[in-house]
């Protein structure tokens, strides 16, 4: 049964990818390896030994992805810049191949009414800067900015809406304090002190686009409401300790000046002492805040679980993706609300919201993908309740354009509303595609 959901008429329907995940060819044309190429290939670190050396080809298919997107009818298209296609080295002299490949594929975009969404940054790091030190070097926020700069400079005019970093969050947490991203590190010392450097850059970044650029420019995060076990107050704690590290440790600093007191508690003698100028620096105001949506967690007190001290519960009766993660749509609802009340009424968008499912082989140009249709229906609906309770929701972006590689599960995890064929590289748009190109051409009306 379809609602008559009312979108606001300028509101921006897309898509979203990242450039390490669909793009391959990573050493084509001038381009050097990044953090994530050299991280493929150590033993164990991502399922099946998969890589993104070819991916979806999208370097190479870009025009007729271009064509795909046109056909599904989007009007917005996120997507990343890999920045060791532009300075291989990191810094220096760009790379004038990397930089048309992003001029060709915006002016393509562009000339079929898709507006551009670029996220300068969105995990893969060029190796040059990853072994000086990567983010855990405060030289890097430098680094960020002054790439950041280059790409405002070369597509100005041309691209309308920035953002510095996709999920800082995870930067820090799977790469410096789990060791399951590049760098592969697990300290607690250089974990917070990533993090910082990551939101140093940021704000380095608006300021040169404030000095330099056109358009609007923001930040991008996974939010993941937390809810108590109990009504305990040790529940209650680890409730707070885990919303504070994964879901204000960056927007706090960013919109209140300030880190949440948790983290002293959780890093103990490893918070660093972070200079009053920093947290000025990094609360560079900002034009809007992207919010990446997938799941809701339930968590408890677990002392066994330094130095967060608080470990999810699984919520055995409830409907999981592939990446095993709840289908919660209640939690985008209460995500968006949450942001205004905490932070005001800063415009969001959906920068990222879909799942993973065990889909079908296509059959005769067709592929069924019931569950992913009901995700996108429920999670529409939410984030239309939260519209209607006053957020001030602009767009939203379904991630992914494509099934991609999905980091350390590699090719396993397809999330796209296009399925691909990775022998042949031929894609084939599944029932969500369809779905979501109703709900496009109605503006939300038939979902
Ligand atoms: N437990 N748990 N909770 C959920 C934590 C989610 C953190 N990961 C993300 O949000 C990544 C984001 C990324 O931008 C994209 O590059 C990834 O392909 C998608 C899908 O994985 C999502």
């Amino acid at each position: 049964m379809t609602h008559k959901l009312q979108f606001p008429a300028d509101f921006i329907w897309g898509v979203a990818t990242s450039a390490y995940q669909i793009e391959g060819s990573p050493l084509a044309d001038g381009a050097a390896p990044s953090n994530w190429h050299r991280f493929c290939r150590v033993p164990g670190a991502v399922l099946n030994g998969d890589t993104g050396d070819i991916a979806c080809d999208h370097y190479r298919r870009w025009a007729d992805d271009v064509k795909l997107m046109k056909e599904l009818g989007l009007k917005a298209y996120r997507f990343s810049i890999a920045w060791s296609r532009i300075l291989p080295n990191g810094q220096g002299k760009p790379n004038e191949k990397g930089l048309d490949f992003y001029r060709n594929l915006v002016d393509a975009l562009v000339a079929n009414d898709i507006e551009p969404f670029v996220t300068l940054h969105h995990w893969d790091l060029p190796i040059a800067l990853d072994d000086l030190g990567g983010w855990a070097n405060r030289d890097a926020a430098h680094w960020f900015a002054d790439y950041a700069h280059l790409m405002f400079r070369t597509l100005e005019g041309r691209v309308q809406h920035w953002t510095t970093l996709n999920e800082p969050w995870v930067i820090m947490d799977a790469g410096y304090m789990h060791g399951v991203h590049p760098p592969g590190l697990r300290s607690l010392e250089k974990a917070p002190v990533a993090a910082h450097n990551l939101l140093r850059g940021h704000g380095l970044a608006v300021q040169a686009f404030r000095a330099d650029g056109k358009g609007q420019i923001g930040l991008v995060v996974n939010l993941e409401p937390k809810y108590a076990a109990s009504n305990g107050p040790e529940d209650a704690a680890a409730l707070a300790r885990a919303h504070a590290y994964m879901n204000r440790q960056f927007l706090d600093p960013v919109f209140l000046g300030a880190y949440p007191d948790e983290l002293a508690e959780i890093f103990g003698h490893d918070w660093p002492r972070f200079p009053e100028d920093d947290l000025k620096l990094i609360r560079e105001p900002i034009d809007f805040l992207g919010i990446n949506y997938y799941t809701r967690s339930v968590v408890r007190s677990d002392p066994t679980a330094a130095p967060l001290c608080a470990s999810p519960v699984a919520q055995t009766g409830a409907e999981h993706t592939e990446m095993k993660w709840e289908v919660f749509p209640a939690g985008l609802k209460s995500c968006l609300l949450w942001v205004k009340r905490r932070y005001g009424d800063i415009p969001l968008y959906i920068t990222e919201n879909g799942a993973a499912f065990a889909d079908p082989e296509p059959k005769n140009g067709r592929l069924e993908d019931p569950r992913r249709v009901d995700y996108f229906r429920t999670h529409l609906r939410a984030a239309h309740e939260a519209l209607q309770q006053g957020a001030n929701l602009k767009g939203y972006f379904a991630w992914s354009l494509v099934d991609n590689f999905e980091w350390s599960c590699g090719f396993a995890r397809r999330f796209g509303l296009v399925h691909v064929d990775y022998a042949t590289q031929k894609r084939t748009p599944k029932d969500s595609a369809s779905f979501y190109r109703q709900v496009i051409e109605s503006n939300g009306e038939e979902i």
